[in-house]
């Protein structure tokens, strides 16, 4: 995996040296917004404006990435299906970075099911989109994008970003009005997810990618402090925030999803598994039911992802067989 630079990709791991063996995630730097009326975001002045229109977007994504999986998530949730499509790619991330099905000169890769051709722009990795939008883009090439067809260019590459113009942007196109992210609400969904971003979602990276015993200490306390927090908030409450379901629900999930599959044994997060927790585990499979969502799940690129990518962690590349899993058992959340 790597970087581009000046526009030319570059394969290089991580550093942490700066840090004290500490991973530190890079900003995402195309931040333009998707607006109803195509006027930039109030907040974003100066910043390019884009049209809410159908099929004029397209998502490229990886099963894997937890990040990617909210913008995913939010393309079921408000019925963009026909109207923004998705290009998935290979779970595998090696020298090229992320790559598209049927593109692979390494040696080590292999084809997954569900991965796909970039037939939208015709490339084979994933930073020669990052090329066409910014010929000279320097920074890491990450999913997902946000790509528009008709300017030829990202709008996006910050999930956090993505899913609120999901939330809003196309409501007068698909005419679901499902707010995730309503105004009564808006501080506390914040607060949550600024905590949540930095102990759980990004702490599990913090812990995997840590290169000295204290770094990688330091994310897993945070980690499980914030779990036996967050476990007794879910015995009161059935989601964060109360009795509706909201943006931060669906962070926490991405992160949940994998943890059993892949966090608690490769990123060594491994205190306790979300199954341990009764309150965190019925909520889980509870969200993991809702409509549309388990289809958005693929244990087969996470597993493939995390274990055979990062071979400085995984050597061996051997992706585990297990474990047994059931998000189909009830939840019995109904009545909180
Ligand atoms: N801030 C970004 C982070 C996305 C991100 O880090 N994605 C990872 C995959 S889970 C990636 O593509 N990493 C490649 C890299 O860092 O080179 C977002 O939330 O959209």
């Amino acid at each position: 995996m790597g970087l581009l630079q000046d526009g030319k990709w570059v394969d290089q791991w991580y550093s942490t040296k700066e840090n004290g063996g500490k991973f530190v995630r890079e900003d995402a730097r195309f931040r333009n917004w998707i607006t109803t009326d195509g006027q930039a975001y109030p907040e974003k002045t100066n910043k390019q404006g884009f049209k809410a229109e159908a099929n004029r977007y397209h998502l490229y994504v990886s099963l894997a990435c937890p990040w990617a999986h909210r913008t995913l998530i939010f393309r079921e949730l408000k019925s963009l299906q026909n109207i923004i499509d998705v290009t998935v790619v290979e779970p595998h991330m090696l020298h090229n970075g992320w790559e598209f099905a049927g593109a692979s000169q390494s040696q080590d890769a292999v084809h997954i099911t569900g991965a796909d051709e970039d037939a939208l722009n015709n490339k084979a990795f994933l930073y020669q989109i990052y090329q066409l939008a910014a010929h000279d883009y320097s920074g890491r090439v990450t999913v997902p994008v946000l790509w528009d067809k008709q300017t030829q260019t990202i709008v996006s590459n910050e999930s956090a970003e993505i899913i609120r113009m999901f939330n809003s942007a196309f409501n007068h196109l698909t005419d679901n009005q499902m707010n995730f992210y309503p105004k009564a609400l808006r501080e506390e969904i914040d607060t949550l997810n600024e905590y949540i971003y930095s102990s759980i979602n990004n702490g599990v990276y913090r812990a995997g990618f840590a290169t000295s015993q204290a770094a990688y200490s330091e994310a897993f306390n945070e980690i499980f402090t914030a779990l036996d927090k967050l476990e007794s908030t879910l015995t009161k409450k059935r989601y964060l925030t109360g009795n509706k379901i909201t943006e931060a629900d669906w962070r926490l999930f991405t992160t949940l999803i994998r943890f059993d599959a892949v966090y608690v044994g490769h990123f060594k997060t491994n205190k306790q598994r979300i199954q341990d927790y009764p309150a965190i585990s019925g909520y889980l499979r509870e969200l993991y039911q809702v409509e549309g969502i388990a289809a958005t799940v693929s244990f087969e690129h996470i597993k493939q992802h995390y274990y055979f990518s990062h071979a400085n962690i995984n050597p061996s590349r051997i992706v585990p067989n297990g474990p047994i899993l059931d998000y189909l058992a009830p939840h019995n959340r109904q009545d909180l």
